[in-house]
């Protein structure tokens, strides 16, 4: 009996990719090399504005219109849309293969010339231009719900998407052999010294950005000692330095654009500069096509790119504490609960 269910998982399962921010930047590029590599993929574009979403899915429709494409309105920032949103997608499918949990923001208000000038002429400028420590000047701001801003939307929300599509990965979906890979966008701006896990929605701060990004990588460290027993598996992916709306808001897209030339030169140095979300999804298209329990969950996997623009995936160890990875999984489930509490009554 359970031989004919796995033979039958087998031959009608269509693989689902979620993908949170999607309609733009690194998220809808990956949609579009998800489609391209395996036009039976059926796709779910998790978007904050539905609209936008829309329109994402009606431009992914223009070179493969035969495709499942499926738009649900989730905003990260607000934990009743991310019940809502999962209830909806638990409601469309049974499993789900890849989960991106990739929308993510940082409110700039501007970049330290100073620092950037000084640090163009000392020993820290690779670790300047890869991480961007010391450069920009951040905000934070309070959500709906009370928490700060950049730790809900980047790492909070994707947490309770998480646990709210629990049954529908892994075995837990109730297939035997289903197995699900839970894929974090992070960065090379986490940084430890960062994030501090007495107060890990980074309140007290000026780098909410790399504390949450930090924060993201621990917990998929986390993840995967709670979880890798039930097939689901999670891995953390740097993009590089990649040109869409979000580093549009650090500088204009002039700037960006008259800084290309400077950017591939500097390739030689610093791999990181991937610049386009082609390049930038490379490390996100690759880790579908793996097999995860085969790989070190405390690897983080990183899009580079060549001289000659050809991307390639690099790993780096993380070197996490699993015990600490468990204890700020226990805070954010402490302060689950009491969001759930507050809306589930
Ligand atoms: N660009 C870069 O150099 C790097 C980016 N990253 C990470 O890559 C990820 C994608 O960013 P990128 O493509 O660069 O930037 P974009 O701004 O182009 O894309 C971000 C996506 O996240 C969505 N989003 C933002 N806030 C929320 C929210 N509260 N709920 C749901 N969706 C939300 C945006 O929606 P909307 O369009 O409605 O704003 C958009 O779809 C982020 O996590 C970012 O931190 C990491 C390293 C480098
Ligand atoms: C002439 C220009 C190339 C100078 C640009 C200086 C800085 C604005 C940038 C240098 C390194 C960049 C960087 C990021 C933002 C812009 C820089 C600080 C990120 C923090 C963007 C978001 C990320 O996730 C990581 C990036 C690391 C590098």
């Amino acid at each position: 009996m359970v031989m004919d269910v796995k033979k039958n998982f087998h031959q009608t399962h269509s693989k689902v990719a979620v993908i949170t921010g999607a309609n733009a930047g690194i998220g809808f590029t990956l949609a579009e090399r998800l489609l391209k590599a395996n036009h039976k993929i059926r796709l779910c574009l998790a978007c904050r504005n539905y609209d936008k979403g829309q329109a994402a899915a009606k431009a992914l429709k223009e070179s493969s219109p035969d495709v499942d494409i499926w738009v649900v309105l989730l905003d990260t920032s607000s934990v009743e849309s991310v019940y809502a949103a999962s209830k909806a997608i638990k409601e469309r499918y049974d499993h789900i293969d890849y989960l991106y949990l990739n929308a993510g923001m940082m409110k700039v208000t501007g970049v330290d010339w100073h620092y950037f000038w000084k640090g163009l002429f000392s020993s820290r400028v690779f670790f300047m231009f890869t991480t961007g420590e010391g450069l920009l000047k951040q905000e934070d701001n309070v959500t709906n719900d009370g928490l700060q801003n950049v730790f809900q939307t980047n790492v909070f929300g994707h947490y309770v998407l998480i646990k709210e599509l629990e049954d529908v990965l892994g075995n837990l979906s109730g297939k035997p052999d289903g197995t699900s890979q839970l894929i974090w966008t992070s960065s090379s701006a986490s940084l430890e010294h960062k994030f501090d896990i007495e107060d890990f929605q980074h309140k007290k701060g000026n780098d909410p950005y790399s504390s949450s990004k930090f924060a993201m990588d621990v917990i998929s460290v986390g993840l995967n000692s709670r979880m890798n027993k039930f097939n689901i598996f999670s891995h953390a992916v740097c993009p590089g330095l990649v040109m869409t709306n979000l580093t549009y808001g650090i500088l204009p897209q002039w700037f960006w654009t008259l800084s290309l030339p400077l950017l591939w030169l500097l390739r030689f140095f610093v791999p990181s500069m991937t610049s386009t979300t082609d390049n930038g999804s490379e490390a996100l298209l690759w880790l579908s096509q793996q097999n995860p329990s085969a790989l070190d969950p405390q690897s983080k996997f990183l899009s580079e790119v060549s001289v000659l623009n050809k991307p390639f995936v690099a790993t780096k160890q993380m070197n996490i504490d699993p015990d600490k990875a468990e204890r700020l999984m226990q805070e954010l489930d402490r302060l689950d609960l009491s969001l759930r509490a507050r809306y589930k009554k």
